[in-house]
């Protein structure tokens, strides 16, 4: 429990942090890792050499500095991370070393700044923080191994279908070797599949979205084959080598789903927007609405470069043919010459308030919206304009969020019950 004095101090070092937050986690993630070199298998070599990483965390920090005395309005934050790191298998004992990487850190940035009694405070707070982390993750990773067909840590699976859906675009059916019964998950939640690419010396996990509905027996996760930004930077090394090494027969770990994209559960419109691999979690979300919810309004839009990279066409095709309550409409930013305007796609150029509008389902419509940076700024401005308020807005973030900072009071209180109820 943080003394008054000490809520003060963390709160009131809060602009200092804002002005070497980034720095700080730089500092402490090249001290972490030197180290701790076997905790670089959970985090994506990307997301640590482009700085994503460590602008997360930073984020992350402030959100929480700036909120010590209101913790409860931290839910949604505490939620998300907790997703995340259960299905990384972040453990109990990582966070007193990342603790003392942490203070060291701050102490190294800041110098003379950071006082003992700074750096007692901020002590004080991260193990207030960590408790509250290892509660909720505790309880999820409980309840995920107690369910039915339920599992602790990694599992084996074995490739049972591989399926082309775009020209980057691959999905894998993955069936579990022990041949038990799966457990159901969430439409719009993800799998995390622990991968070890050879010559590379550490397995690697990452997070896929589920694109068929839970059925008892296999999960399905679809893949973008990301490409190389520069050698620098290896991006896409798993996506290629599952693109290319992955076949049918094969074997690859597999976590339970986890993620908070999921349906609210309410009987308002729904409009799903993605954009590229960002359809991914909207195939889980239409299918489910469509055989749960008859009576609910559709929009499903979709922004793609052209028809070769734009997967699951026939899939919604067929959905919406089927299902008079979804309506869609796709958008080609680099049309085809082969690309059938009303066949392949409906829009050329970007998403825009004035095409999207005439189909917006009327009432108090919840929006979904997952996609590249560009395409979710896009989005979220068009919600803007359309004044729709944060509580009816939804996105998945593919890696470290940045989205974060949203969270404060008007996104939150629904999960405030989740931090409540861990008896921080
Ligand atoms: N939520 C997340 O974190 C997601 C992240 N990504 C990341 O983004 C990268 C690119 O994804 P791709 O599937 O290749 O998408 P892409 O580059 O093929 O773009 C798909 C569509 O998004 C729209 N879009 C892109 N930039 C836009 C902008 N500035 N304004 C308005 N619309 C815009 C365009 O209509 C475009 O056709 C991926 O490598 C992935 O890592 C992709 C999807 C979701």
């Amino acid at each position: 429990m943080l003394t008054d004095r000490q809520l003060e101090i963390v709160k009131a070092t809060v602009p200092a942090l804002q002005a070497h937050g980034a720095a700080i986690t730089r500092v402490f993630y090249t001290s972490l890792f030197e180290a701790h070199p076997e905790l670089l298998n959970i985090f994506n070599p990307v997301n640590q050499a482009s700085g994503r990483q460590a602008d997360t965390l930073a984020v992350s920090i402030l959100a929480y500095a700036a909120h010590i005395d209101r913790l409860e309005q931290l839910g949604g934050m505490v939620g998300q991370i907790a997703h995340k790191h259960v299905s990384l298998e972040v453990l109990p004992e990582h966070y007193p070393i990342v603790g003392q990487h942490l203070l060291s850190a701050i102490a190294a940035v800041l110098g003379d700044a950071a006082t003992p009694e700074i750096l007692e405070a901020w002590g004080a707070a991260y193990g207030q923080l960590a408790d509250i982390m290892i509660g909720v993750e505790g309880s999820m990773k409980r309840a995920g191994a107690e369910q039915p067909g339920g599992w602790a840590g990694f599992k084996p699976f074995v490739v049972t279908g591989k399926t082309t859906e775009s020209q980057v675009i691959t999905s894998f059916e993955l069936t579990p070797q022990d041949g038990q019964p799966l457990p159901p998950f969430q439409p719009g939640q993800y799998l995390s599949l622990q991968v070890q690419v050879p010559g590379r010396p550490t397995r690697q996990i990452r997070q896929y979205s589920l694109t068929a509905l839970p059925n008892g027996q296999t999960y399905r996760i679809s893949v973008k084959r990301e490409r190389a930004a520069s050698a620098e930077l290896p991006h896409g090394l798993i996506s290629t080598h599952l693109h290319e090494e992955l076949n049918m027969g094969d074997q690859v770990l597999v976590h339970l789903p986890a993620g908070e994209f999921v349906l609210q559960d309410s009987n308002r419109p729904v409009v799903l927007l993605s954009g590229g691999v960002g359809i991914t979690p909207m195939i889980s979300l239409l299918d489910h609405l469509v055989a749960k919810n008859p009576t609910r309004p559709v929009l499903f839009v979709h922004a793609a470069l052209n028809r070769e990279v734009h997967a699951f066409h026939d899939h919604v095709n067929a959905v919406t043919a089927a299902h008079s309550q979804v309506q869609k409409q796709i958008y080609y930013t680099e049309v085809g010459i082969h690309d059938q305007l009303g066949v392949d796609y409906d829009i050329a150029g970007l998403i825009r308030r004035n095409t999207i509008s005439p189909l917006l389902p009327e009432g108090d419509a919840e929006y979904y919206y997952c996609g590249p940076a560009g395409f979710t700024h896009a989005v979220e401005s068009l919600l803007d304009d359309l004044k729709v308020p944060t509580d009816r807005r939804f996105t998945e973030t593919f890696g470290p969020s940045r989205t974060f900072t949203l969270l404060a009071a008007d996104r939150a209180p629904a999960q405030a019950h989740e931090l409540a109820a861990t008896g921080r």
